[in-house]
């Protein structure tokens, strides 16, 4: 156990201000001593919290929080931030239910200048922040966007800075947290550029060729030396970030307080816009965590001392783990499959896709938007591209499912993961809207497997079909259902009964299938595993409203535009009445906490639904 003296006695950040540098020191090596066990403990982002130590204490020093605002980007990064901030405390309630925010939450604490958890837009929210307070004559306050190499990478990011180039009489400070890494190693051209500044290459190789070009004139090579800072605004490119309009500083090492200190405080007294490159270390002082980010950018509770340990119990293969299969088997035969991921190469089940098949295999940075419309211009070309996306994530990339994909009914599949309640990540990584959102869209297939076997059948089949079809399946395993080894296909609308009843009929989009088994037991009722939420398998409904007076959906999703809307519209087109219930997720945000107990917090637990369906019918 760590001596944690001095981070008890900070209560807020006018403690943290009071500090001498000799204390600070002290500060930041208790926090991150404190953040590892804290994490150890209750699971949560650990290597990205571990490289933002001396930032959170640095930042923290010298800006007035609250009234100055820091947005952190993505805020996974932001456990130092809230333990600097008052949550100390709380640190060991972290991701459970009632207990902190795995993010920063405006109605968590005043320091928490702006809710995020999708990445990307810290940029814009501080700019906002910053041209309101020029609106309200606010001159004073600071405004600091803390954003990765990863998170830099959206689209998000580069519309922002567009704009905050060109803002005039505003401060705005953005940090780019350069660790080298997003969740998997970084990708793209703009990892290159920022691996190219750092090692000084780009301005040197504009030196070198600039030298050159000088060489012929002698004394102009004198004055150049003489005058080397005017002479390289004048030949030697700027880096991208002045191009955007900011005062580019850095690269400077952002666990060195010596260097953080009194740049922070240079910045603060400028004003403007400015841009501060940070190099940091994933995982910063645990080894460990050092030397394998990727393993502990999440992890669940674990021994410190010891590290992760590999599982030996055996276990059901997770529905992520049955699309990395499934994808594996179908690229083996199928040349034209192609997978996308937006920076999830992990979470999405893709690494060993990634290992067999490099050149079909494109992760296209942290762009959700441009992750579909690529995927369109791939399909454009006889390829069969499978985007494998968080369902919460693809809320990003609406507009390009409807305008890119579905309107010019392109042969894109979309492995939706994470779909539903997601647990410890809580409201922002709900993947309950899919459904919603998805079903409204022309062309579109969807289809919610039930569990793991059908999952993978469901696969096949949406990709089978020559148009845009989505499968959604949620975070971990199933029922632990055997899952075959072939790539045969369902057919497409076509539900499956699974127990004959009377009376009432309960239709179930989803894994919750099994949840509803008691309920249609109970009450000696049909129960259908519906498969596909568009189409819907309307010759089953047509049968049934003949022979049933009462209709119970339910689905892992909101209800309010969901599966059992769509039954209820059916219906409702037929010109029948009837008995019709919904069970879904309300109209709602649902915090954090674990899965299940969400879910029977929300009556969608085995013992709620029967007694629910029981009223129902009775
Ligand atoms: C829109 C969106 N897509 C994907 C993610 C998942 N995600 C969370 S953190 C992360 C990597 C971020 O990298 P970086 O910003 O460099 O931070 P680091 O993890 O290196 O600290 C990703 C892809 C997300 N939060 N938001
Ligand atoms: C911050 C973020 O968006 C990811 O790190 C996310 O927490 C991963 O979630 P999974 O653990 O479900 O992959
Ligand atoms: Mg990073």
């Amino acid at each position: 156990m760590t001596n944690f003296s001095l981070l008890e006695q900070i209560n807020d950040t006018a403690d943290v201000r009071g500090l001498s540098r000799d204390q600070l020191g002290q500060l930041a090596q208790e926090l991150r001593g404190f953040i590892l066990e804290s994490v150890a403990q209750t699971g949560g982002h650990l290597s990205s919290n571990l490289g933002t130590v001396e930032l959170a204490v640095a930042l923290h020093h010298v800006f007035n929080t609250p009234e100055d605002k820091i947005v952190w980007d993505v805020g996974h990064q932001s456990y130092g931030h809230k333990i600097l901030t008052g949550r100390r405390e709380q640190m060991h309630t972290l991701r459970q239910q009632g207990g902190l925010s795995g993010f920063p939450k405006r109605s968590e604490s005043p320091y928490d200048a702006f809710g995020t958890a999708h990445s990307s837009t810290s940029i814009s929210a501080a700019l906002g922040m910053a041209a309101a307070a020029r609106h309200l004559g606010l001159s004073q306050r600071q405004h600091i966007a803390v954003i990765g190499d990863g998170a830099l990478t959206g689209g998000m990011a580069f519309e922002a800075m567009n704009n905050a180039g060109v803002t005039d009489d505003i401060n705005l400070l953005v940090i780019l947290n350069d660790n080298d890494m997003s969740i998997s190693p970084p990708v793209g051209a703009l990892n290159r550029y920022l691996a190219r500044l750092l090692s000084g290459n780009l301005v040197g190789g504009a030196r070198d060729k600039l030298k050159k070009i000088l060489k012929s004139a002698p004394p102009v090579l004198e004055f150049a030396k003489r005058f080397e800072e005017h002479t390289k605004g004048m030949f030697v490119p700027a880096t991208m970030f002045e191009e955007f309009g900011f005062n580019y500083i850095g690269p400077i090492n952002g666990h060195d307080l010596d260097s953080l200190l009194p740049t922070l405080e240079n910045l603060k007294h400028r004003g403007g816009v400015q841009f501060l490159h940070v190099i940091t270390k994933k995982g910063q002082g645990y080894k460990l965590a050092e030397e394998d980010p990727i393993m502990y950018h999440g992890p669940s509770k674990f021994n410190p001392q010891q590290g992760i340990q590999p599982t030996t119990a055996p276990k059901s293969p997770t529905f992520t783990q049955v699309f990395g299969q499934w994808i594996c088997d179908m690229a083996e035969k199928d040349w034209r499959l192609v997978g996308i991921t937006p920076a999830m190469r992990e979470g999405s089940g893709l690494v060993e896709f990634h290992e067999r098949y490099p050149s079909r295999y494109f992760d296209v940075g942290i762009a959700e938007q441009h992750a579909a419309t690529f995927a369109a211009g791939l399909a454009c070309d006889g390829l069969k591209p499978v985007l494998a996306i968080y369902s919460t994530f693809l809320q990003r990339a609406y507009d390009q499912v409807i305008h890119d994909i579905a309107l010019q009914n392109l042969d894109v599949t979309f492995a939706i993961d994470r779909a539903g309640l997601v647990g410890a990540d809580g409201a922002t990584h709900a993947g309950v809207y899919d459904i919603a959102y998805l079903r409204c869209v022309p062309q579109i297939l969807i289809a919610t497997p039930s569990d793991e076997a059908e999952a993978r059948a469901l696969l096949s089949t949406a990709y089978q079909y020559e148009g845009p079809a989505a499968v959604r399946y949620p975070r971990g395993s199933g029922i632990g259902a055997v899952v075959p080894t072939d790539l045969d296909t369902l057919p497409i609308g076509k539900a499956k009964v699974v127990r004959e009843g009377q009376k009432a009929a309960i239709l179930v989009f989803g894994t919750l299938l099994h949840a509803s088994q008691l309920a249609a037991e109970q009450n000696n009722a049909t129960l259908v595993d519906m498969r596909w939420v568009k189409p819907l398998d309307e010759a089953l409904l047509t049968q049934l409203i003949h022979t049933h007076s009462h209709f119970i959906t339910v689905e892992d999703s909101t209800k309010v535009g969901g599966a059992g809307s769509a039954v209820s519209e059916w219906l409702s087109a037929q010109g029948v009445t009837k008995q019709v219930l919904h069970l879904g997720l309300p109209d709602k945000f649902i915090d954090h906490g674990d899965c299940a107990a969400l879910y029977a917090l929300n009556g969608l637990d085995e013992q709620s639904i029967a007694s629910t369906v029981s009223a129902f019918v009775a």
